[in-house]
C-alpha cells in the first residue's frame, strides 16, 4: 500500500446557521460538500432550533466567535471558495461582508431571509447592510424571490421578470445574479448574468414538498465548483444539475417539508424518478398521500 501524502481536495468554507434538523444550513452545506468531492469547513453564525415543521428558536453568536473561526479557518487552512447564508443581524452581515472581502477567493452569497415556512432568519434592520455592504464583495449572488423583493422591491410573477430582478441585483454590485425561480409553478427556472453573459437554467418542477435546503445546497455546489476552478457558468450548470437531482430525490422526515437528499448520487440506483424503495416518496418523486 502507497504511503504518499494525498494531495488536499480544494476546500471550501460555509458561513452559515446551523439547522438542527440537517436539512438546510451548514448541515446541507457540508453534506453538499462531501458530496462534491471538496473538504467542508464551517464558521457558525447562529444555531436554529428548526425542524420539518419550522424554526422554533434561533440564537446569534458573538461577532467576536463568527471572526475568530473565520481567521482559525483561513489563516491556517486557507479556502479556495466561500459561501455565506443565514447572517442573522446588521452587526454580523458586516462582520461578515469584511471578511470575505479581505480573503482572495471566490464569494457566493446566499442572502438568506427566511424559511421555507416563512421564520424569519435575517433581521430587517439587516436588509441595508446585506445591500451595500456583502453584495458588492459577492462573485455569485443566489437571492430567491422573496429576497429579490426584499432587497431591490423588484417583484417577479413570471420567468420574463427575472432579467429585471438581475438587473436590480446587479446595481448592488456583485459579479453575478442567479435569480432563482424555485418559487414560481411550471418548470424550475433560474437565471444567470452578468450584466452581459446570460444564462437560463431550467429543470423538471418535482411535485415534491421535500424542498428544506434547496437554497443553501445550490449555493454551496457553486461555491464547490469554484474552488475546483470551474467558470461560475460551468459551477452554477452543474451545481444546478446536483440540486435537480436532491431535490427528485427528496424524502419525507418528520411531519412537515422534509429535506432533500444530498447523497443522492451515492445511491446504487440514484437519478431523478429512480425508486429506491424507501419510504415516503415514490419513483416519479410526489409523495404517496
Ligand atoms: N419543486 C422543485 N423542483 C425542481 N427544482 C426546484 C423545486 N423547488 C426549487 N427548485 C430549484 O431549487 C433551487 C433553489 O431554489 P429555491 O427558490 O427553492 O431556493 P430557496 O427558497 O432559497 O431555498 P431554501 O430557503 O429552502 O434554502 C433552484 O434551482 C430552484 O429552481
Ligand atoms: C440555518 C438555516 N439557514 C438557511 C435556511 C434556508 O432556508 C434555513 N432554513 N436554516
Amino acid at each position: 500500500m502507497s504511503t504518499a501524502p494525498r494531495v488536499a481536495p480544494p476546500r471550501v468554507l460555509t458561513v452559515a446557521g446551523s439547522d438542527s434538523g440537517g436539512g438546510a444550513g451548514i448541515q446541507a452545506d457540508l453534506k453538499t460538500m462531501l458530496a462534491l468531492g471538496v473538504h467542508g469547513m464551517s464558521v457558525l453564525t447562529a444555531v436554529t432550533a428548526q425542524n420539518s415543521l419550522g424554526v422554533q428558536g434561533a440564537w446569534e453568536l458573538p461577532v467576536e466567535a463568527v471572526r475568530a473561526q473565520y481567521r482559525s479557518v483561513v489563516d491556517d487552512i486557507g479556502v479556495q471558495a466561500v459561501k455565506t447564508g443565514m447572517l442573522a443581524s446588521a452587526e454580523l452581515v458586516e462582520a461578515v461582508a469584511e471578511l470575505v472581502g479581505g480573503t482572495h477567493a471566490p464569494v457566493v452569497v446566499d442572502p438568506v431571509g427566511v424559511s421555507k415556512h416563512g421564520d424569519p432568519l435575517l433581521a430587517s434592520s439587516a436588509l441595508d447592510s446585506v445591500r451595500t455592504k456583502l453584495l458588492p464583495v459577492a462573485t455569485v449572488a443566489t437571492p430567491n424571490l422573496d429576497e429579490v423583493a426584499q432587497l431591490t422591491g423588484v417583484r417577479v410573477e413570471s420567468a420574463d421578470g427575472m432579467r429585471r430582478a438581475a438587473a436590480a441585483v446587479l446595481s448592488y454590485g456583485p459579479a453575478w445574479a442567479l435569480i432563482k425561480g424555485g418559487h414560481l409553478s411550471g418548470d424550475a427556472v433560474d437565471f444567470l448574468t452578468d450584466g452581459s453573459d446570460e444564462l437560463w437554467l431550467r429543470a423538471p418542477r418535482f411535485d415534491n414538498r421535500h424542498t428544506h435546503g434547496t437554497g443553501c445546497t445550490l449555493a454551496s455546489a457553486i461555491a464547490s465548483g469554484l474552488a475546483k476552478g470551474q467558470t461560475v457558468p460551468d459551477a452554477v450548470t452543474a451545481a444546478k444539475e446536483y440540486v435537480t437531482g436532491a431535490i427528485a430525490a427528496g424524502f419525507a422526515l418528520g411531519e412537515g417539508i422534509g429535506p432533500v437528499d444530498h447523497g443522492w448520487r451515492f445511491r446504487a440506483d440514484h437519478g431523478p424518478g429512480a425508486d429506491d424503495g424507501r419510504d415516503g416518496h415514490d419513483a416519479d418523486g410526489t409523495d404517496p398521500a
